[in-house]
């Protein structure tokens, strides 16, 4: 059983697909689940999804279909994310917002305003004893780095794990929100400070990853007991073609950084995707903010839902085939990969990383102390601001925070290094395979010529 929905969104064809290659498109539907698509080359490929929303679906049945489970399950505590991804200009942000947040037609409502309605409709229907209080935080990573948006001066939010609530967005702001309309507020004020920018492919494309988290506290009104759901929307950047589209300057700048981060989420998915039960795998999540900030919503017990928004036309095939191909691989994220990985991981932790760690641990800050002045550590704090890793070296959790990071890279880059090396070592072989066998066919003409040649006797 895979934990995560996967679905498939068609949008309607734009002036630009028009313009190049009419109203032709390169989906052809089976089923609401089913579908097949052509790449350039006119090879058909055969996709099964959760769902597949054609041109012409309405947000509503997105909502239903999509998030609607989520956000019942946050009001009963169980924490959701629903992510939007695909190329840029595939309609990821108008899934999300509708055309906008505060002012569209009912019909055209995006995720965003539906599950405010949802949580707030949940909550009114609630008859248990509990009192509900809703919280709204949202931030965009852009250039690798965690924004507040609705308070820009914290331009560099850190993301800490706790035992209790998973990954947090440490000191970003939450605003309490008490119904519909000053949600919406909240959201567009959020929305407008979004670095946006125009590119070859959208004239309003974003720029950043953007969080929507919203928290929905519980208070039984008997004992006072408290819970919590967390509910994260997260409309990804678009992924881009920089060859295609033309992108120069700061916009290519802010194209690679995006590329990198998907790249890093696509690692962790084939990481998670093909892992052997029972043998500890490394899953990549500190090589990027977005894996970090994710990492309870692909590797722990949240319930996550993927929207893959794609280009029907065969002017964008082989980004939507990418697309593609992305979604069906996080399909096959298992529900018992989740649990038994993170008990891997910690069982390991606790079994035979911990001494080890902490010995080391103990022995360079030892020396560090010995060998630093407080200058010195003053310039290497100065340091870990500007690179974005700053932390409070009083504290252990924070140093352990830190170490965690690095040691979770080095254990990546070797990864990397080790597939390098395999590939070197597999070019290596075929070369060796062609010399020995141009080897053989030159010893077997060699002896073909000895043979024909007439025997000589010399007396
Ligand atoms: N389902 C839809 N119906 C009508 N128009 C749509 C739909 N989806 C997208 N569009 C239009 O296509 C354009 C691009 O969509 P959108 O901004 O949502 O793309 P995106 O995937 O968020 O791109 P980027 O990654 O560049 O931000 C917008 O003008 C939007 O209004």
């Amino acid at each position: 059983m895979s934990n995560m929905k996967v679905c498939a969104l068609f949008r309607p064809l734009n002036s630009k697909e028009l313009s190049e290659f009419g109203d032709a498109v390169s989906v052809q539907g089976i089923t609401s689940e089913s579908f097949i698509i052509k790449d350039e080359k006119e090879q058909d490929f055969d996709f099964t999804f959760d769902r597949v929303f054609y041109q012409g679906s309405e947000q509503a049945d997105i909502y239903e279909f999509l998030a609607l489970p989520i956000v019942q399950g946050a009001v009963d505590a169980i924490n959701g994310t629903i992510i939007t991804y695909g190329q840029t200009g595939a309609g990821k942000t108008y899934s999300m917002e509708g055309p906008s947040i505060l002012d569209c037609e009912s019909k055209n409502k995006g995720l965003l305003q539906r599950v405010v309605d949802g949580l707030f409709v949940a909550i009114m229907n609630s008859e248990k004893p509990i009192k509900y209080t809703i919280k709204l935080s949202m931030v965009e990573i852009y250039m690798e780095k965690v924004r507040d948006l609705l308070d820009l001066s914290k331009d560099n939010i850190q993301i800490k794990e706790s035992k209790v609530h998973g990954i947090i967005l440490s000191g970003a702001t939450e605003v309490a929100i008490s119904d519909c309309a000053e949600a919406l507020q909240n959201l567009s004020s959020g929305i407008a400070n979004r670095a946006v920018g125009e590119t070859q492919m959208n004239m309003s494309s974003s720029r950043s990853h953007c969080l929507y988290i919203f928290t929905v506290h519980q208070e039984l009104t008997k004992d006072k007991r408290t819970k919590f759901g967390k509910l994260i929307l997260v409309d990804l950047a678009g992924s881009e073609k920089v060859d295609k589209t033309g992108a120069e300057g700061k916009v290519l700048e802010e194209a690679k950084t995006i590329n990198q981060s998907l790249t890093a989420l696509g690692k962790v998915i084939n990481a998670m995707t093909s892992s052997t039960p029972g043998k500890l795998t490394h899953i990549p999540y500190r090589d990027s903010k977005l894996t970090r900030i994710l990492q309870d919503a692909l590797g722990g017990c949240s319930q996550t839902a993927l929207l893959c928004c794609c280009s029907p036309s065969p002017y964008n095939a082989s980004e939507s085939l990418s697309t593609l191909r992305f979604g069906a691989r996080a399909k096959h994220i298992k529900a018992s990969v989740h649990v038994s990985c993170k008990e891997d991981l910690d069982n390991n932790k606790e079994a035979t990383v911990s001494t080890n760690v902490d010995e080391s641990r103990e022995r360079i800050l030892a020396k560090l102390r010995v060998r630093m002045t407080s200058e010195d550590v003053q310039l290497l704090e100065e340091l870990f601001v500007l690179e974005g890793i700053f932390f409070d070296p009083n504290s252990v959790e924070e140093i352990e925070a830190v170490y965690e990071d690095i040691t979770s890279r080095t254990i990546s880059s070797l990864y990397k290094t080790v597939e390098e090396l395999s590939t070197v070592v597999e070019k290596l072989k075929r070369e060796n395979a062609a010399l020995k066998a141009s080897l053989k066919a030159s010893e077997e003409s060699y002896l073909h010529q000895l043979e024909r040649r007439p025997l000589c006797l010399i007396l």
